[in-house]
């Protein structure tokens, strides 16, 4: 079907599994775009039975329905900025890849999803290889958090230089940008670094505030990053924009569940 050549609302596609219990995934994805005034449009990989508590069960869905949800959004969508999630096992991971090679949905965002809060594994381990290989050369910018940073590169990060080490490495399996999430390290401080194409680097740090109310952070900063991207923000301004709405959400605080409860993602749209 011919598309239509007028102006499109910012769009971005979500590729990842839907969490039953609302705040990771890609529900935490489409509130984000939302709390962002762009479009989000989903490709389901995965289904999950979770709670705030943990992950009871997870199911992949069959690569004929995967294929035709990509093909489906391309025929009309105008997408401006892609994001992957929880892509489960090798097969979707190569699934994947195989349509970002195929389709052009703009600047691709990793975040290479692979064990939850509570330690359940989102992604078998084989898998992490078909992602350094397949999907790392396809990222404008790559969002793993600490654990998932030492099981790409296989090295521990315990100071600055193997954070920086790791980011270089990372960026050498094919990703443009790396940003490494300090959410998992000790301390009362939370570091994130950003390396640039160019080989800059940033560090976003902030206090580690106390809340267990952190469900579907990872997902909230790189969908923030992706609707940003999609509204025209070049790629540092969307980074620190990103983890400005992410921080009002973890402190704006609601109470939902009895667990590692999810984020009030309309905080912003308060104004306070
Ligand atoms: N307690 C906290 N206080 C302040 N910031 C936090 C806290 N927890 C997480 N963050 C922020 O959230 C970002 C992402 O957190 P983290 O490193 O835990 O990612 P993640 O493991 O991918 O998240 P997810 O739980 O969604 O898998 C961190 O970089 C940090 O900015
Ligand atoms: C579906 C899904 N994706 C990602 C995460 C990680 O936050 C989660 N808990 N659930």
């Amino acid at each position: 079907m011919p598309k239509q050549n007028i102006t499109q609302f910012p769009q971005i596609l979500t590729i990842a599994g839907i969490d039953s219990s609302g705040g990771a995934g890609i529900n935490a994805d489409i509130v984000t775009a939302f709390a962002h005034q762009v479009y989000a449009a989903t490709v389901v990989i995965a289904i999950t039975a979770q709670n705030t508590y943990g992950v009871q069960a997870t199911d992949l869905l069959p690569p004929t329905i995967i294929e035709q949800q990509f093909a489906s959004i391309n025929d009309d969508l105008a997408i401006r900025a892609v994001k992957t999630g929880m892509l489960g096992d090798k097969l979707h991971v190569e699934m994947v890849a195989t349509a970002l090679e195929k389709y052009d949905f703009g600047p691709i965002i990793v975040d290479p999803v692979m064990i939850a809060k509570g330690g359940a594994r989102l992604l078998t381990a084989d898998a992490i290889m078909t992602i350094k290989t397949r999907l790392l050369p396809l990222a404008t910018l790559v969002t793993p958090n600490l654990l998932e940073a030492e099981a790409l590169v296989n090295f521990k990060i315990n100071n600055e230089q193997t954070l920086i080490a790791a980011a270089k490495e990372i960026q050498q399996l094919g990703a443009q940008n790396v940003l490494i999430k300090g959410g998992h390290g000790q301390g009362h401080h939370v570091k994130d670094l950003l390396l640039l194409a160019n080989g800059q680097y940033h560090i976003l740090a902030n206090n580690k505030l106390a809340t267990q109310r952190t469900h579907g952070t990872g997902d909230t900063y790189a969908a923030a990053i992706v609707s940003n991207l999609a509204t025209g923000m070049g790629l540092v301004d969307a980074v620190f924009a990103a983890k400005e709405y992410l921080m009002n959400t973890i402190k704006k605080t609601i109470i939902v569940g009895h667990g590692h409860g999810p984020l009030n993602h309309w905080a912003q749209a308060e104004g306070e």
